[in-house]
């Protein structure tokens, strides 16, 4: 039987401008938010880590370049959904030093037959598109967005199945708390 690969990708491409230094090297209770992402996965078949080359080193993850650089994580994620093996990719952003074991299992046990995507809602009902479940069989249909100009995470979000906040909140109050400025670090 087709065995399915689970993985875990994270992205930290972007330019920190409103934070106004690397916010993936900023500290949290002794640990760079990047090391604080990765060490919150549940185990995986395959780790990458969607960054400019040589920016970071972080032991367990291979390394991947923008296929696109620049272009966002909409990018990012097509550049991690072409070096994973074929199955579910777990896709975060380096700035949601909240995400934990337990989150990702809510979305992992959410899956349906059909489901190509697995998003959780927040407290006020917003999709959040960069902690969230994605598909290889997505590779095609996100090229395809970026070929025709798209740019939004969320446009991703195919055949989506959605997480209600009620489902997530009591295991990971914290999931969706994004650092954008150092007043955002949990410790702040
Ligand atoms: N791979 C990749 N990731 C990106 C890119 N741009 C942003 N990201 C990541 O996407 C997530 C959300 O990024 P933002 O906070 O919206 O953007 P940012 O550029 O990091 O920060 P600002 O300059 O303050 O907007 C973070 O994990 C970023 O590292 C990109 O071009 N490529």
């Amino acid at each position: 039987m087709h065995e399915e690969a689970l993985s875990a990708a994270i992205t930290a491409g972007g330019r920190s401008s409103r934070f106004g230094s690397d916010k993936a090297l900023a500290v949290i209770s002794g640990e760079r938010l990047l090391d604080r992402v990765a060490r919150r996965f549940p185990p995986a078949d395959a780790r990458v880590l969607v960054a400019p080359p040589g920016r970071y080193v972080l032991p367990g993850w291979t390394p991947l370049p923008d296929t696109r650089p620049g272009e966002g994580p909409l990018a990012g994620l097509e550049a991690a959904l072409g070096a994973c093996p074929d199955g579910w990719v777990m896709y975060a952003g380096v700035d949601l030093p909240g995400l934990t074991p337990a989150y990702w299992a809510a979305l992992l046990n959410a899956r349906t037959a059909g489901a190509r995507s697995v998003a959780g809602l927040d407290a006020s009902g917003h999709v959040q598109p960069l902690a969230a479940l994605y598909h290889t069989s997505l590779r095609g249909a996100v090229s395809a967005l970026l070929d025709a100009g798209e740019r939004r995470l969320r446009a991703a979000l195919l055949d989506v199945q959605q997480v209600p906040w009620a489902s997530l909140e009591a295991q990971c109050p914290d999931a969706y708390r994004n650092v954008n400025t150092p007043a955002d670090l949990p410790d702040a």
